[in-house]
């Protein structure tokens, strides 16, 4: 036991205490995730790694606002695919927050939001996203107060060049934690398709989302 009295005092080396951090560093991983895929795993895997954060949230868009909501699978199949795909993986969970909540999914109300689950100033948030997301932050709402309610992880993504960034208003870019990931050429867009036209989906998701997809009958009749 460590009882604060010095080693020599005690007659033994104690181990050295470490220092206390001073904040907790949450990941947030926000998508729609329509299915989720390799692609967004190891975005948040990698984040995690890179930035050392003490865990990382994935957040299913309830509505998300920059897509056709009719065209979208409902939330409930969409957090159960997360759900599953994160299932192994200690360090993760997975937030029915936006799926809980009406109207659009908009970042800035959940980061507002999820700033009150923690003690004032204990936490840091490093919200993910692909690079082709972040290029499109301005069309967001209230992209500045996003940028100053976390840090935004851009990951690379197959297609879309960082240096793009740098148009970017340098309130927005002030926040961007750019990072290099192994490019995986997946989307959901293509995942969907190829169900769609029986093609196998094996190995861009993990074997628990394609079997509920083919259990649910997902994407069978839209690409
Ligand atoms: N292959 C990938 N590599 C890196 N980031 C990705 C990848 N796929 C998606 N992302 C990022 O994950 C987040 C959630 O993405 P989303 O759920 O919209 O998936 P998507 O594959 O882009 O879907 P869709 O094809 O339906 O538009 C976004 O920030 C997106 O940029
Ligand atoms: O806040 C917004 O207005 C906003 C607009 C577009 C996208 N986002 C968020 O960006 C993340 C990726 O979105 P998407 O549509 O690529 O799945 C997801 O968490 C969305 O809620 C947020």
């Amino acid at each position: 036991m460590n009882t604060g009295v010095s080693s020599r005092e005690e007659g033994h080396t104690n181990p050295p205490v470490p220092p206390e951090r001073a904040r907790r560093r949450i990941g947030i991983m926000g998508g729609t995730f329509d299915p989720i895929h390799y692609g967004h795993l190891l975005a948040a895997e990698e984040a995690y790694s890179a930035f050392h954060l003490d865990e990382v949230i994935f957040v299913p868009t309830g509505l998300p606002p920059h897509k056709q909501a009719d065209r979208v699978t409902s939330p409930e199949d969409r957090y159960a695919m997360t759900l599953l795909a994160t299932l192994d993986n200690a360090h993760s969970r997975v937030s029915r927050l936006e799926i809980e909540r009406r109207g659009s999914s908009h970042t800035v109300d959940t980061l507002r939001e999820m700033r009150h689950w923690y003690p004032p100033d204990s936490v840091e948030f490093f919200f993910i996203t692909g690079l082709d997301a972040v290029l499109e932050i301005l069309s967001w709402k209230n992209p500045q107060e996003v940028s100053g309610l976390c840090h935004l992880v851009a990951v690379s993504r197959p297609g879309y060049n960082p240096k793009k960034m740098e148009d970017l208003p340098e309130a927005v870019r002030r926040a961007i934690l750019p990072l290099e990931i192994p490019l995986l050429a997946i989307s959901s867009t293509e995942i969907r398709q190829r169900v769609t036209q029986g093609r196998s989906i094996r190995y861009l998701v993990p074997t628990p989302v394609a079997q509920y997809i083919e259990k649910k009958g997902l994407y069978r009749g839209k690409p």
